[in-house]
């Protein structure tokens, strides 16, 4: 944290300048600037690679009071463009904190602003609609110079930016303890196990749900919680690159397909949204979540919107239309399935979300396919949603049964 504060400015599309204090990296960005209402979260909010080509406001006015710890990373490194704070927190006070967030931002180049009125950005932003803006610490800026360059931006081929490189695997977890009870550490050590030093025991991995299912995962941007969401449960986990076509993952014969969530306009990933056409033609039991939601139904020639300012947040409701419970989810996107344009012989909506009626899940007419809009993986928020992934396992087992 700076002694002297330097001063930094948001400059938005609309010619609106927030003044306010510069934090994290010197650099100046222009970015999509979003909101999210998380209370709680901003260290797997920074590292969801969904927010690629952004910047993203925390709406609640204390951020980084308990520091940044390495083990709640949600990928490797943070994705925003830009971060954009009431207050951001001059210590860290937490046992696990690795270091501040000032110094996580520094150390991977993500500049900021701070001090500035968050509630009326916000609220600026839910009535016009999500806008371009810019991060600057240049106090001679030309709103003449910028404001065009703010109207034209966009991010392109996010996507690709974010997907791992190469195809990696988890393994499911299970119990090394002598007691036999299961604890579920999703990232096994495999050196360990290879070494002789842990051994698998049988009775134990039975104990998990989806011991031997092997998952295969289409990296889209996905986050670390997905594959250990799975490999808790005892799945074997493959993760692909986001390109990698359906018949390499068909040549491994999965039990099941997991597509993830990611940054960017679904309807960008034309190739991608070939391949998955290919693997809806199979009878493999498919889970989507956010991205791999929306690329599914455009793969199946349904439609996507942006909305007006989209859901970013811990506490959004949606409903189960199949139970008609209610459950507070975990979100962050701009686009959505029109509802309106769906072919019920395709796909029929499953959940929706209670506070503005839009599509928020889909289950698939013949299909062992259903794909939602939020984040079952939760990290952050909530974790009502954890049973799909039960859901999923059980759609791999009775596949294998009837087989
Ligand atoms: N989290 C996600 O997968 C987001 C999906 C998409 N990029 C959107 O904003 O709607």
């Amino acid at each position: 944290m700076n002694v002297f504060p330097i001063k930094s400015f948001l400059i938005l599309e609309d010619g609106t300048v927030f003044e306010g204090t510069h934090i994290g990296a010197k650099k100046e960005i222009i970015s999509e600037i979003v909101f999210n209402t998380s209370m709680a979260g901003y260290p797997e909010v920074l590292t969801d690679p969904s927010y690629a080509g952004q910047a993203v406001c925390m709406t609640y006015p204390l951020i980084g009071n308990y520091g940044v710890c390495r083990d709640d990373m949600e990928s490797k490194k943070p994705w925003p463009d830009g971060f954009i704070v009431r207050e951001l927190s001059r210590i860290s006070s937490n046992f696990r904190s690795d270091m501040t967030i000032q110094e996580f931002l520094e150390e991977y180049g993500v500049p900021g602003i701070a001090g500035i009125d968050t509630r009326a950005l916000t609220k600026l932003l839910r009535e016009k609609g999500t806008m371009n803006g810019m991060i600057t610490t240049r106090e001679d800026y030309d709103l003449n110079e910028i404001i065009p360059r703010l109207k034209e931006y966009t991010a392109e081929k996010v996507v690709e930016k974010v997907t791992c490189e190469h195809k990696y695997e988890i393994r499911g977890s299970v119990s090394l303890e002598e007691n036999g009870a299961v604890s579920g550490s999703a990232r096994f050590d495999m050196e360990a196990y290879e070494k002789g030093t842990h051994e698998k025991k049988p009775s134990m991995v039975k104990a998990l749900n989806g011991a031997g299912k092997k998952v295969a995962l289409l990296d889209l941007g996905a986050k670390d919680n997905i594959a250990d969401a799975l490999a808790k449960r005892g799945c074997d986990v493959t993760v692909y690159p986001a390109l990698t076509t359906s018949e390499e993952i068909l040549a491994a014969a999965p039990d099941g397909i997991m597509l993830s969530n990611g940054p960017g306009d679904p309807k960008e990933c034309t190739s991608i949204i070939e391949e998955i056409n290919k693997l809806y033609q199979t009878n493999i039991p498919i889970f989507a979540i956010c991205l791999g939601h929306q690329l599914m139904a455009l793969a199946t020639g349904a439609d996507t919107f942006k909305m007006k300012y989209g859901h970013r947040g811990g506490n959004h409701p949606v409903k189960d239309l199949q139970t008609g419970r209610v459950y507070i989810s975990s979100q962050n996107h701009g686009y959505v399935v029109d509802m309106d344009k769906l072919d019920p012989k395709i796909a029929t909506p499953a959940f929706i979300n209670v506070n503005d009626g839009t599509n928020e899940g889909l289950s698939y007419t013949g299909k062992n396919i259903f794909t939602v809009q939020f984040h079952p993986e939760a990290c952050p928020g909530p974790q009502d949603s954890g049973y799909l992934f039960d859901r999923f396992i059980d759609m791999m087992k009775a596949r294998k049964e009837d087989a």
